[in-house]
């Protein structure tokens, strides 16, 4: 059903023409179906089963947010399912097993090579350890089995590991004469322990267990930045069963640098040595930083506020330190040089306020903004040309082209990028909500705010399709490097009506060069604080075409403060800000170790995060750091699969089936 129902859907978008050309691609779709299906009873079988399908519970939806390259972290949160898996085993074994024993079944479905170790470190007698394989497969499959209820037998035989589909089957599908059974299950199990199978049958089961607990993931943006492994999250999430993304700001940067932006470049790699991360760009996506560390050499001394920041993990020594400021300098002068160009072919991006260099006193050190003059601190001015001072140094434009070069030819970076793109977009509408990271772009009175490109003036919905559109665009043409869509990439990182950063303006400069606070201030849309409202919110999701009664909006981004008592329930209920802190540097604001959604059949749950310190401590202790849990939504009703995305698809696949039947079988 798949191949034909995909093929007949690239036909449909391609179709350009009338009703005329409709049917005949129909017709072509149905021939293609009728070789899938070559008789009647196939059809029948078909329909039967998608309808059942239809009818069962839809699948949970877990929805994370602002990963900011903490991949243990994110690790942790996709492999308890935000307390999912714990949750389920609460279910069958509460007032069973002991709560040491649940907390070690658990962490065993987490970590299970790991923590298997640890436990057969743990038995001095070969006897006592085929004993606990015995009771584990046990305790597994019953938990499969009740973690699978809401699916079809076909969707967990995928889930299972695959070379013990076969035998896990066999365990799964025990029927009431088990008692005449018993022993041969029982010689099941015997014989894969003595076959030395048990530690990878567990092992398997584990996953199995973590994949059935969440049946598709959202990931509301920012994978990228501040945290040191991004790359590590997307190999994760490329090996994942069902998810989708939406593109935060940090993402499309990196984006935008692959996709050509010079300027976007700049910020990654600038962001990359602010945070301590170069080896994110050196090692891990292997692009050369020895022409950078050279002209950052000859430039620059060291700078403190340059300096990075140091998070745990791996400490430089002060040498290093003292080099990462100067590459930090060398490539944030390139950055501000870079935007000048842009601004000035762009005067639609409304940013002639930022054209700071060009408004720098060079001799007396200051700069005047919004009529107030301001001293400038810790500078490094060294590469500009007061005369010209956006021009960059013949070697700074070597710098940058070799630094694109390399970009472009990393081939981990291209996977990434190119991964991004498929499975990303700048907003989804999925089950009746709204996923966007950042905002919808609005004015004080709740109107969708207008944004002139070229001769066009977009606002609301039709103007995140543009943004999409250019991004899409700058993608397909890396080659292309200061054309508008190219520009407009590095617009969505930085400009006041980007739905990704929402804020009048980012005020870089002023933070490194600047004492005085006010000047750092970044100013919001007026989207962040409507959307508390909810007669906002159901406007913005009736612009979407969404049911503002069903629908809610869930943004990232903005980190909800917790500890100064911000609610993440906005609108009563509508709005959900899931940004509670992945990111170790942003954790003290937020008080929290970061938000997770869950959707289930039976409403939307939040899962508040305590700080996660390492899978050592949780293989360690047993314990889980979780969660406080708080209702967003309870159905009324169980939500079946026929309401959802996924339903509708499988809706228009039993009408394809019925008119086939209908066509060529009863005639
Ligand atoms: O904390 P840092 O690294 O100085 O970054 C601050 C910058 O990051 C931003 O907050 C954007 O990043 P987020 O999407 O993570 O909020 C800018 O608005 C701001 O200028
Ligand atoms: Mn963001």
């Amino acid at each position: 059903m798949k191949t034909c129902y995909t093929f007949y859907k690239r036909f449909r978008t391609c179709q350009t023409g009338g009703r005329g050309g409709a049917i005949v691609l129909k017709d072509k779709y149905l021939e293609l179906l009728a070789k899938e299906y070559d008789s009647e009873e196939k059809v029948i079988t078909e329909l039967i089963n998608l309808k059942a399908v239809q009818n069962l519970p839809k699948g949970t939806e877990h929805f994370v947010s602002d990963l900011h390259g903490e991949y243990q972290a994110f690790q942790h949160v996709l492999r308890n399912g935000s307390g999912k898996v714990r949750e389920k085993i609460s279910d069958l074994y509460k007032g069973i097993l002991s709560e040491q024993e649940l907390n070690e079944f658990a962490t065993l479905i987490y970590y299970p090579e790991e923590k298997m170790q640890r436990i057969k470190n743990s038995f001095d007698r070969r006897e006592d350890l085929e004993l606990w394989y015995e009771v584990m497969i046990e305790r597994m499959i019953k938990l499969i089995s009740y973690a699978s209820s809401k699916y079809t037998r076909s969707k967990l035989r995928k889930a299972l590991p695959e070379p013990f589909v076969y035998i896990v089957e066999e365990l799964l599908y025990k029927t009431e004469d088990f008692a005449n059974k018993e022993s041969y299950y029982n010689k099941i199990v015997q014989q894969l322990i003595s076959l030395n199978q048990a530690d990878q049958l567990l092992i398997g089961l584990s996953y199995t267990t973590q994949r059935l607990v969440v049946d598709h993931l959202h990931v509301v943006g920012d994978i990228y930045d501040r945290g040191p492994e991004p790359d590590k999250i997307m190999e994760t999430l490329m090996d994942y069963h069902s998810l989708d993304i939406q593109w935060g700001n940090h993402d499309v940067l990196w984006i935008g640098a692959y996709a050509g932006s010079q300027v976007c470049l700049a910020n990654i790699i600038r962001i990359c040595a602010r945070y301590n991360n170069l080896d994110i760009i050196e090692d891990m996506y292997g692009i050369n930083l020895r022409p950078l560390m050279t002209l950052a050499e000859k430039y620059y001394d060291d700078n403190v506020p340059f300096r990075p920041k140091i998070q745990s993990g791996y400490q430089p020594s002060e040498d290093e330190i003292v080099q990462i400021s100067k590459i930090h300098q060398a490539i944030a002068m390139i950055q501000f040089k870079l935007e000048s160009p842009i601004i000035k072919r762009r005067p639609y991006f409304n940013m002639d306020e930022r054209l700071l260099l060009e408004k720098v006193d060079y001799e007396r050190q200051e700069i005047t903004l919004e009529g107030t003059t301001y001293p400038l601190e810790n500078t490094c001015f060294a590469t500009i040309d007061p005369e010209n001072p956006s021009r960059l140094l013949p070697e700074e434009q070597e710098v940058i082209d070799k630094l694109l070069f390399s970009v472009q030819h990393s081939e981990k970076l291209a996977r990434h990028m190119k991964f991004l793109m498929k499975k990303g977009s700048l907003y989804l509408k999925y089950n009746g909500n709204l996923l966007i990271h950042g905002c919808i772009p609005i004015d004080e009175d709740g109107n969708m705010e207008e944004m002139k490109i070229e001769n066009q003036t977009y606002a609301g919905r039709e103007l995140l399709d543009q943004f999409e559109k250019f991004l899409r665009q700058a993608f397909a043409n890396p080659n292309t490097i200061d054309d508008l869509a190219t520009d407009m990439v590095w617009y969505l990182w930085t400009g006041e009506h980007s739905s990704l950063f929402g804020k009048r303006a980012m005020t870089t400069f002023e933070r490194y060069f600047i004492s005085d606070k006010t000047t750092h201030k970044e100013k919001k849309n007026p989207y962040y604080y409507l959307r508390e409202d909810e007669e906002i919110c159901r406007k913005i999701l009736k612009e979407f075409d969404m049911n503002p009664d069903q629908g809610h909006i869930i943004n990232g981004h903005t980190p909800v403060k917790e500890i100064e008592g911000e609610n993440p329930i906005k609108a009563n209920g509508k709005m959900v800000v899931i940004d509670g802190g992945f990111s170790k540097a942003y954790q003290p604001k937020t008080g929290i170790a970061g938000y997770t959604l869950l959707y289930n059949s039976y409403g939307m749950q939040l899962v508040a995060h305590q700080h996660f310190n390492s899978k050592e401590e949780v293989l360690r202790d047993g314990t889980d750091v979780l969660s406080v849990k708080r209702l967003v939504d309870k159905e009324l009703e169980r939500k079946k699969v026929m309401e959802t995305n996924v339903g509708q698809e499988i809706q228009e696949d039993i009408d394809n089936l019925k008119q086939l039947l209908k066509d060529r079988y009863l005639k």
